[in-house]
C-alpha cells in the first residue's frame, strides 16, 4: 500500500490524480495509493520502498525536503548554467518547465551530473504536478516521474497514462538536435545509427560468463548470445572476448560482448552490450564506425528515451523480475510496465526482457510483445541446458495477431 498525502493548499490537485490512478490501477503499474488531505506543509510520497517529501516551489526550505520543484517562471531570462550549478550543489533542486529557446527544459541531478529533458510546450502546470506525484506515489524513480509528468501535462485526454512515443519529450544528450539553441554542451559528440541486428536471429539470448558457455552454446544452435565477463583484471580477458568473437563468427551467430568495447572493436565483434554508465565513457563514435551492433541496458522512461536517442540496435529493458545473478539498483519492473515500454518503442528498435526470467515467465514475457529474452540462470542453473533452451525455445514462437475488437 502506498499514501499520498496532501497539503490542503493543493487539494485542487485531488480531481486530477484520482482518474490519472484509476489509470495506473487499470494497466497494473504498482501498488494501489491511498489519497490523503493532509496539515503538513509539504506533499509526503509514502510507498512500500520509501517516503519522500516533496514541495513545489520554495527553493530556500530544503531542509527537510527530498525534492524541492521550482515549476513557475516569471521571466524567461534564465542563465541556463547559473541554473545547472545550483542543481549541482543542491541534488533536490529540481527545476521544471524552465523557458529556454524554442521551448522548455525539466532538469534534476543524478549521480553528480545535471540531467535534463526538453519540449516545445509546457502544458498544463496542474497536469504535470498530478502526474508528478502519482508517478512519485507509484515508485516510480524522479526522472521518470518528470518525463511522465511532461508528457501528461500536454495530454488533452485527461486521466490518460501517456503510453505512445509521441506523446513523450526529448532527452537532453550528446545525439538532442537543439543543444546549441539552448545552451548546452556536452562532452562527447553526437553518433550515427547503429548497425541493425538480424531480428530473426535475436529470440532468445543466454548472456554467459565465459567463452566455453559461448562455445558450448553455439554449438547447441543459439543464434544470439552475450559473453559478460565481470572482472576487467580475469586472466586471459582478451584471449577469451576474441575467442568468443572468432567463435560467433564462424558460427554465422551473433555474439555480443558486455563492456569490453575497445577489445570488441580490436578483434571485430559482431556487437557490443553497454549499460548506462557505460555510455557516458565509451567512444560511441568508435563503436559505430567499425560497425558494431550496441545494444543497450535500461531501466525506465528515462533511460529509454535517452537510448532511443542513439538509435542502437537493441534496447533491453530490465530488470523484470527479482534477480539474484546481479544486485540492482533499481527496482523489478514487471510484465505490466514492460508492457507499456514495448508499447513505447513499438517497432523502432528490437528489445529485450532481462531480469528475473525463467521457463514458466517466458509466456508471459513474450506476451507482451518484446523481441527478444535474455537469460543467465534458466540456463546456466539447468542440469540439462540443451533441454532448457529447447523448451524456452518453444515458447518464443511467433505471436498470433491478437484481435481487440
Ligand atoms: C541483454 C542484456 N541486458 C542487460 C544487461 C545488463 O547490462 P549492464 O547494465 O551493463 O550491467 P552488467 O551486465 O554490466 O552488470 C546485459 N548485460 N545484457
Ligand atoms: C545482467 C542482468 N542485467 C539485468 S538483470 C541481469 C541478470 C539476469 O539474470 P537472470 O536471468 O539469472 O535473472
Amino acid at each position: 500500500m502506498s499514501t499520498l498525502s496532501l497539503p490542503k493548499v493543493l487539494s485542487s490537485l485531488v480531481m486530477h490524480i484520482e482518474p490519472l490512478l484509476a489509470s495506473a490501477a487499470e494497466y497494473q503499474l504498482g501498488e494501489q495509493v491511498t489519497l490523503m488531505p493532509s496539515s503538513l506543509e509539504w506533499i509526503e510520497v509514502s510507498t512500500p520502498s520509501c517516503v519522500k517529501r516533496v514541495r513545489f516551489e520554495q527553493v530556500c526550505s530544503t531542509q527537510l525536503i527530498d525534492y524541492v520543484l521550482q515549476d513557475q517562471w516569471v521571466s524567461s531570462e534564465v542563465d541556463l548554467s547559473l541554473i545547472k550549478a545550483q542543481i549541482l550543489k543542491r541534488s533536490n533542486v529540481v527545476v521544471c518547465g524552465l523557458p529556454v529557446n524554442g521551448g522548455y527544459l525539466d532538469l534534476w541531478h543524478h549521480d553528480g551530473e545535471v540531467r535534463g529533458c526538453f519540449s516545445a510546450d509546457l502544458g498544463n502546470t496542474t497536469q504535470h504536478r498530478s502526474m508528478l506525484l502519482v508517478a512519485l506515489a507509484l515508485d516510480y524513480p524522479l526522472e521518470d516521474a518528470l518525463v511522465l509528468a511532461r508528457a501528461y501535462a500536454q495530454s488533452t485526454q485527461m486521466g490518460m497514462w501517456p503510453t505512445e512515443r509521441d506523446a513523450f519529450l526529448d532527452i537532453v544528450c550528446a545525439n538532442f538536435s537543439k543543444l546549441s539553441d539552448i545552451g548546452w554542451q556536452f562532452e562527447c559528440q553526437s553518433v550515427e545509427a547503429f548497425a541493425p541486428v538480424d531480428s530473426e536471429k535475436l529470440t532468445l539470448y543466454p548472456v554467459v560468463d565465459s567463452v566455453q558457455w559461448v562455445k558450448q552454446l553455439l554449438e547447441l544452435d543459439v543464434k544470439t548470445t552475450q559473453l559478460r565477463i565481470k572482472d576487467p583484471n580475469a586472466q586471459g580477458l582478451e584471449q577469451d572476448v576474441a575467442h568468443a568473437i572468432a567463435l560467433g563468427l564462424q558460427a554465422n551467430a551473433q555474439v555480443f560482448i558486455n563492456d569490453y568495447w575497445q577489445l570488441a572493436i580490436e578483434h571485430g565483434a559482431f556487437g557490443v552490450h553497454l549499460g548506462q554508465e557505460d555510455l557516458a565513457v565509451a567512444d560511441l563514435n568508435a563503436i559505430q564506425q567499425a560497425n558494431l551492433r550496441l545494444g543497450i541496458s535500461t531501466h525506465g522512461y528515462y533511460e529509454i528515451l535517452r537510448a532511443m536517442a542513439f538509435n542502437p540496435s537493441y534496447i533491453a529493458l530490465g530488470h523484470i523480475y527479482p534477480t539474484t545473478t546481479k544486485q540492482m539498483p533499481s527496482l523489478p519492473q514487471g510484465v505490466h510496465r514492460l508492457k507499456l515500454y514495448q508499447q513505447l518503442i513499438g517497432n523502432t528498435f528490437p528489445t529485450v526482457a532481462i531480469g528475473g526470467v525463467d521457463l514458466s515467465r517466458v509466456p508471459v514475457v513474450w506476451d507482451t510483445g518484446v523481441s527478444s529474452v535474455a537469460v543467465v540462470r534458466a540456463i546456466t542453473q539447468s542440469n540439462e541446458p540443451a533441454i532448457a533452451i529447447e523448451q524456452l525455445n518453444q515458447c518464443l514462437v511467433e505471436r498470433e495477431v491478437k484481435d481487440d475488437n
